[in-house]
């Protein structure tokens, strides 16, 4: 067994895990955080450059639709993944959560930031289960580094951790129904894709 373990044992890349580092927030929620987690960063965001059939966002908000500053595209449970690195992605994430999780990361939404003026506002990914239950949301990055805003719902102290090129960032625990997220607008900034997978019904 020794010869097939050789044979198909992963490249050194793959078989070293980045370190993730967790940070605890207040009421049962918590980051993940891994740098340069994601191999090829270059060619993922190239393809999801050209790849990708983005479409821009219309959100009711009362009586009107207004848009959100973003272009995007989910994949949803069984559509293939536009890039390799991505599939794998969400393979590894799986295989790293699942003990905790309890169930794997089946969609992929993608949002593609095309300059500092783009941004999502304050909002927790409640839709679906989100609303009740404790579950993930893992965020890998690719392109210009932009900040990711916390703060608890209803008020306090946040937090921002910046995402760079390659990196992960998952939140986990309550934090999608206790604390909310933004990705605030800034003066200048290049593009940015971020691809967050999610399990079944969380959106
Ligand atoms: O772009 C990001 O990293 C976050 C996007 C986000 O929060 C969302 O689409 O729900
Ligand atoms: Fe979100």
């Amino acid at each position: 067994m020794d010869f097939q373990g050789t044979l198909f044992a992963p490249t050194a890349d793959e078989t070293t895990e980045p370190a993730y580092e967790r940070i605890h927030l207040d009421r049962g929620a918590w980051v993940d955080i891994a740098r340069g987690w994601l191999p090829d960063p270059d060619d993922v965001f190239a393809t999801l450059v050209h790849d990708v059939p983005w479409r821009e966002e219309r959100r009711q908000m009362y009586d009107r639709v207004v848009d959100v500053p973003r272009l995007l595209h989910t994949y949803g449970q069984g559509e293939p993944l536009p890039h390799p690195r991505l599939a794998e992605a969400r393979g590894r994430l799986t295989a790293h959560y699942l003990p905790e999780l309890g169930e794997p990361f089946v969609t992929a939404g993608c949002c593609y930031y095309r300059n500092g003026n783009d941004s999502v506002a304050w909002h927790g990914d409640k839709i679906g289960r989100g609303r009740t239950d404790d579950t993930m949301v893992a965020i890998v990055s690719v392109g210009d580094p932009r900040r990711l805003a916390l703060r608890p719902h209803g008020g306090g102290k946040g937090m921002s951790i910046e995402m760079g090129h390659g990196d992960l960032v998952v939140m986990g625990g309550s934090c999608q129904r206790t604390w909310e997220h933004a990705i605030p607008k800034v003066s200048s900034a290049g593009p940015r894709i971020s691809v967050q997978f999610r399990p079944r019904n969380v959106f």
